[in-house]
């Protein structure tokens, strides 16, 4: 999915604005369950397009007096890992020499580039816009973030100009039956991700390709371990990142929700001197929302591992907090010692064939009847819930179709209930299962 920075000084309205184009009545936002208050990105759709949405308040510190505009390190790093730049001005305090620089840095690295002023709130503003043609754009959109007026014509102009990335759709590349195990490393700043790429691809007896990406400047590497084949997607990324630590946070996620995306499997690393985060909750959230395997790797272990009841903490932290992934398997490691790193491959090659699982029609629909009846669907409202058969149309995940009388009545705790069973019967706990309720007439409801 593209993704959309909005860039500009302190205090020109940056949260406001995220918060007004998430909040605009068409738009449809899908948002995280509140895992953290401090919002890293929206999933928006406008005019049947997605894309996210970064929230980047606070990346751009005031330029200190005297010294010369600069574009500092945080705004050109969201820059360049965005497909499109909103760069977002502010009338009242007029054009200012940084957002120069800025425009330059965009055209630089060539990025499609959106310019809108904000505080526009009437018309004495408006006289005021003229003044950003100097930034040597086509089109300057007046908005007020407050009111809202401007704020759908700038959807309409992003949806306009993101980008159509080459790559295909997520759910094609990743049905495709090959066999090769796509494997997204993910994580906050600092976690260790580049470490352990650097560490699986220094193993003795590793084969290792880079393959140039298809997008962008992605570089995926390929490996082989066992004699099955590994994609490690946009490796070149994590590599290329480590230089710079400072306020990354919420580019690191969101690049992590990005490679997510084209994977199968995403190992989720954690740091273990700190615990999981609020930022590593948001990343596992998406992964169990994107119905992805999942390895949990808490790495730097090798810091810990001496303290027996710390290490014993930590691991039961993990557990707890990241329970809505119940299938994901957790390992302590440290990709620095080379500790359990093999084992990552390991158990990603088991989640992998597990995700991967199809059952034949016949045998499914009869585990499925006596599943039905060690406990029966709850009535609601007095009338019978009625199941009539399964489908499994598709993998990866395991995706199974019920089809019943009243596909919107089924209760939450039996969905749990259905999925759990599934799990055990075909041997998937290390894999998201995905439940499709259906009735006859077609309706449709979900669950994971
Ligand atoms: N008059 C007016 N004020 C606005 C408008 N949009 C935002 N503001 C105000 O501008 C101030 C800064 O808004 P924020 O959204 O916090 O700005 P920001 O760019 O996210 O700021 P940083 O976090 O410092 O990067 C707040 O006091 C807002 O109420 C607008 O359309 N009109
Ligand atoms: N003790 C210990 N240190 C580690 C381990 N893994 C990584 N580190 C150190 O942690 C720091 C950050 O590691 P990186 O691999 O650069 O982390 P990253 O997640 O790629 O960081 P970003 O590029 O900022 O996203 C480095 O100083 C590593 O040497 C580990 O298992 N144990």
């Amino acid at each position: 999915m593209a993704i959309v920075a909005i860039i500009g000084r302190p205090n020109v309205g940056k949260s406001t604005l995220f918060n007004r184009l998430t909040q605009s009545r068409r738009a449809i936002v899908d948002d995280l369950p509140g895992v953290t208050r401090d919002r890293l990105y929206a999933d928006v759709e406008w005019q049947g397009r997605h894309f996210f949405l970064m929230d980047t308040a606070g990346i751009m510190s005031d330029a200190r007096d005297g010294v010369e505009a600069e574009v500092q390190e945080q705004v050109k790093l969201a820059i360049n890992e965005s497909d499109l730049v909103v760069l977002l001005c502010d009338v009242r305090s007029g054009l200012h020499p940084e957002e120069k620089e800025i425009v330059r840095e965009i055209r630089r690295v060539e990025k499609p580039l959106i310019v809108a002023v904000n505080k526009v709130d009437g018309p004495r503003q408006e006289e005021l816009v003229g003044e950003f043609y100097e930034l040597g754009v086509e089109e300057v959109i007046p908005l007020s973030a407050i009111h809202g007026h401007g704020v759908e014509d700038l959807l309409d102009r992003i949806v306009d100009k993101l980008p159509i990335r080459k790559e295909p759709p997520v759910d094609l590349s990743i049905q495709d039956n090959t066999d090769i195990i796509r494997m997204a490393v993910v994580g906050r700043p600092n976690v260790g991700k580049s470490q352990f790429v650097n560490c699986l691809l220094g193993m003795p007896r590793m084969v290792v390709s880079d393959m140039p990406g298809t997008t962008r400047d992605a570089v995926d590497v390929e490996l082989e371990y066992k004699r099955r084949r590994f994609v490690l997607v946009d490796t070149a990324g994590i590599r290329r990142r480590a230089r710079i630590k400072e306020k990354l946070e919420k580019i690191c996620v969101v690049k992590s929700l990005e490679s997510i995306d084209k994977s199968d499997i995403a190992v989720i690393l954690i740091d273990a001197t700190e615990g999981p985060t609020d930022q590593d909750l948001h990343i596992g959230g998406y992964i169990q929302r994107r119905y992805k395997g999942c390895i949990i790797g808490v790495n730097k272990w090798d810091l810990i591992q001496s303290d027996k009841r710390e290490a014993h903490r930590v691991i039961e932290d993990v557990r707890r907090r990241f329970q809505f992934l119940p299938f994901a398997p957790v390992v302590p490691m440290s990709a620095l010692t080379g500790q359990n790193v093999r084992k990552v491959l390991k158990l990603a090659l088991e989640v992998f064939d597990q995700y991967s699982t199809r059952i034949g029609t016949g045998v499914l629909n009869r585990v499925f009847r006596s599943i039905l009846e060690k406990h029966h669907p709850p009535q609601r409202g007095g009338r019978p819930l009625k199941f009539y058969y399964v489908t499994q149309p598709s993998t990866r995940p395991p995706t199974f179709v019920l089809f019943c009388n009243r596909p919107d009545d089924i209760h939450f705790s039996y969905e749990r209930y259905l999925v759990n069973q599934f799990r055990s019967a075909f041997q998937l706990s290390q894999s998201p299962v995905r439940l499709i309720f259906r009735g006859r007439s077609g309706g449709v409801a979900e669950e994971a």
